[in-house]
């Protein structure tokens, strides 16, 4: 690269990409290839060699985090940041879209934006509404289908005509309704940010014209994940210059379940002729060994192009699969593992935990906690999601838009104020009646003008709207953060949490962290729409996706789904739960197509590994409270054992090998010789050891009733004094927790004991 720029070293293929001039451009190419690099690179030499303006470019990630990640890199290769840049999820883009052409969709520049619940509470209402039994259909089922049909850009007629099944036939007469309700709430939900935008396009052409005049250059990651919508979003915006840049890898498409299309890679050739298409085939991510392996994956699968992938580093360790005796083992050995890989000089920031469902990361959180290794959870409950975040969310979305039902629904309630969901049902007949949004209906009440009130509740009313519209005046010139601080003061939320005792006060911590936040959100809106800062603080806080939690700085092991890992990469990674049923996933065994997407998983998943790759499989697993057996992926079957290093966890036989056996819990592992004799692959030595004596003991933990293990119906145990049985049944929890014990022993028979103090062990037999 020419003119001295800090730009990143480049491969000839890579530099084809970056240096390509106007026209239709896609990169399919595999994992670690240099994709994202390859955009980033092309952002900035447009940006710095080019001439182009930052605001005359548009990018697409797929999450805000890497959107974010994306505009430092460029910064940093620019030295300055490339300001009026538009960088962002589609939701984002669609969301800031929409924002300046709100009112050609019946909304205004403050709509508010309904995340899931709020969506479905619409949905609960509209099935009321229509008689449709929430018995018969779950809302959710409902929802569904909804939104599938809108990331397919099927609208309600054509959904109507289509509706065949009863279920889709109950949707159609919710879907019918849907957009009405929520425009009279100025409200859009997560799938209308796709749909409004597109709709907008196709359907006013000085917007269009204006959009692909704006955004001369137009760049897509990540593109085999995206479903009609989003590549209608594309073709409008840029189809009539057609200065597209989009890199993919049909080989991870992990979306399909969502609506993604593959076919749109086929279709980007079709729609963009004479489209430039680059290949990389150069892996700079992964050691050859996990290349190795993740190749011989993918080539299971019957529908694909076929890519070379080669490797560039060499060196490391074969690829470690593990087998375990359950669950529990399989947390405990690669919490091992992650410690011996920090032995080895590495950060405990450069290693992942990677599970197929979110069930699985407690098993993992126990075992952390267990070796104190730090760690942070991606996806579990989200910030925004606890009680008090999304009460007072609530609150900031009625104090910006008044019209917003759901908002008022939530805040009238929160704290308490004797406005019950009669009185609300009550209030939402009348509004429904008389055309108007609820908080003015309940303005109306507490006027006097709703029959049917009672004093107390109007002047409960009285106060709750008199404090939103005085907060609806402060708002243009108040930060957010200080409104926020007036609602939790002025509403009596703050007083109602310190009465809930200790678990209140977590509540407020959180609350001031949502203060925090408000604080110190910077806007940056590319000088669009002269909006205020609470809608932007709004936005944002609906709009953070699972992986945007991540901090930083924090050296700190990552848990969290395949899906959430996917462009993502660590020095090392753990792919967990490999058996069949969990990874692949059941419902995969009856669909060739699904059980084509749930290898591309896999692909995902070995792929984000550097150097250390670890896959595991345990062959009992606590799935809905109850132990089951399990077996090995058919994945792996059919692929040459030799490439692993064979590892195992076995655990004792009985309790009295243990150093301290009545107060003792948990097993060791022990890779001895003489347990490889019934074990056909070839082994090496373990790469961790058991430490003598870190088996956890009761006793020596101040903690000990926190730290009580857990049994499961079904599960072995033995007992110092009745030996060995089997657990008939568990019941309570923390100190109180008992189980029912059937021993083997007839003399013995059915016990009932209290957990803390059995001195209970798990038998491995
Ligand atoms: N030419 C290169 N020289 C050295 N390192 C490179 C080169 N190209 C890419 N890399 C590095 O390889 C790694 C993978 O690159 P990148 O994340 O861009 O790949 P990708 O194709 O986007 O991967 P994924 O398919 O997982 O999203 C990164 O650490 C990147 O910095
Ligand atoms: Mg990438």
């Amino acid at each position: 690269m020419s003119g001295g720029t800090p730009f990143p070293t480049l491969n000839p293929a890579q530099r084809a990409a970056v240096e390509h001039g106007d026209g239709p451009l896609l990169v399919v190419a595999g994992a670690g290839s240099g994709k994202t690099r390859v955009l980033t690179a092309r952002i900035a030499r447009l940006i710095a060699e080019r001439g182009v303006l930052p605001q005359e470019i548009l990018a697409v990630t797929f999450t805000n985090k890497a959107a974010g990640e994306m505009r430092e890199r460029v910064g940093r290769a620019l030295g300055e940041d490339p300001k009026g840049m538009w960088i962002g999820t589609f939701h984002g883009i669609g969301a800031r879209l929409l924002r300046a052409n709100a009112e050609r969709v019946g909304r205004t520049a403050e709509y508010t934006i309904y995340d899931e619940d709020d969506t479905l509470g619409v949905i609960k209402r509209l099935m009321e509404k229509h008689r449709v039994s929430t018995k018969e259909f779950a809302p959710k089922a409902i929802n569904g289908e909804i939104s599938s049909a809108k990331n397919a850009l099927v609208d309600v007629a054509e959904y109507e005509e289509l509706a065949r099944t009863p279920l889709a036939k109950a949707a159609a007469k919710v879907y019918c309704d849907l957009e009405p309700t929520m425009r009279a709430a100025n409200a859009v939900s997560f799938d209308d940010l796709l749909v409004l935008p597109v709709r907008i396009l196709r359907e006013h052409e000085d917007v269009r014209t204006r959009l692909a005049r704006r955004f001369r250059h137009v760049l897509v990651d990540e593109y085999q994940d995206t479903n009609r919508a989003q590549y209608e979003f594309v073709r409008l915006v840029a189809g009539e210059h057609r200065n597209v840049a989009v890199v993919g890898d049909d080989d991870q498409a992990i979306y399909g379940w969502r609506g993604a299309d593959i076919r749109n890679i086929l279709d980007f050739e079709r729609d963009f002729p004479s489209a430039t298409v680059v290949r990389l085939e150069e892996n700079y991510r992964s050691t050859a060994a996990i290349l190795e392996l993740a190749n011989n994956v993918i080539a299971e699968n019957v529908g694909r192009r076929g890519k070379t992938l080669r490797p560039t580093r060499s060196g490391g360790d074969k690829v470690a699969l593990l087998e375990a005796a359950d669950d529990r083992d399989e947390a405990e050995a690669i919490a091992d593992a992650i410690q011996d890989w920090r032995r080895r000089g590495h950060r405990y920031s450069d290693a992942a935990v990677l599970y197929r469902t979110n069930a699985q990361s407690r098993g993992f959180e126990e075992a952390m906690r267990k070796q104190a290794i730090p760690y942070r959870l991606v996806g579990a409950t989200r910030f925004y999601d606890r009680r008090e975040v999304r009460d007072l969310l609530a609150w900031l979305r009625l104090v910006a838009n008044p019209q917003d039902d759901e908002a008022f629904r939530r805040a009238i309630q929160a704290p308490k104020r004797g406005i019950g969901d009669t009185s609300v049902e009550l209030l939402a007949v009348e509004a429904a009646q008389a055309g108007v949004p609820l908080l003015e209906i309940a303005r109306r009440a507490a006027r006097g003008q709703v029959a049917g009130l009672p004093p107390a509740k109007r002047e409960s009313l009285d106060i709750f709207t008199t404090l939103v519209d005085r907060l609806r005046e402060a708002a243009s010139d108040t930060s957010v953060d200080r409104l926020l601080v007036e609602i939790v003061e002025k509403s009596g939320y703050e007083v109602a949490l310190r009465a809930e005792g200790p678990e209140g006060l977590e509540r407020l911590e959180n609350v001031r962290e949502l203060v925090t936040s408000a604080a110190e959100t910077i806007i940056d809106d590319g000088g669009e729409v002269g909006l205020r800062p609470l809608d932007h603080f709004l936005q944002r806080a609906t709009l953070v996706t699972a992986l945007d939690q991540l901090g930083p700085d924090a050296d700190a092991v990552t848990m969290m789904t395949v899906h959430t890992a996917k462009g993502l990469e660590y020095g090392f990674v753990a792919v967990t739960g490999l058996e069949d049923g969990l990874f692949p996933l059941a419902r995969a065994f009856d669909d060739p197509d699904t059980l084509e997407e749930e290898r591309r998983l896999l692909y995902v998943a070995i792929t984000r590994a550097g150097e250390r790759l670890i896959l595991s499989w345990a062959h009992q697993r606590r799935r809905n409270g109850e132990l089951l057996p399990s077996i090995r992926t058919s994945f792996l079957r059919g692929l040459d054992d030799r490439q692993f290093d064979a590892q195992r966890t076995v655990r004792l036989r009985s309790t009295t090998r243990l150093a301290a056996p009545p107060r003792e819990y948990g097993y060791r592992r022990r890779p001895t010789a003489d347990d490889s004799a019934d074990f056909a692959r070839p082994r090496s030595a373990p790469a961790w050891s058991p430490r003598e004596g870190r088996v956890p003991s009761f006793v020596a933990d101040e903690e000990a009733s926190q730290d009580l293990p857990s049994f499961t119906k079904g599960e072995r145990v033995s007992h110092v004094k009745f030996g060995s049985g089997t657990i008939a049944e568990v019941s309570g929890g923390g100190k109180d927790a008992k189980v029912t014990v059937d021993f083997d022993d007839e003399a013995i028979g059915r016990k009932r004991l209290v957990i803390a103090f059995a001195g209970l062990t798990r038998a491995f037999e």
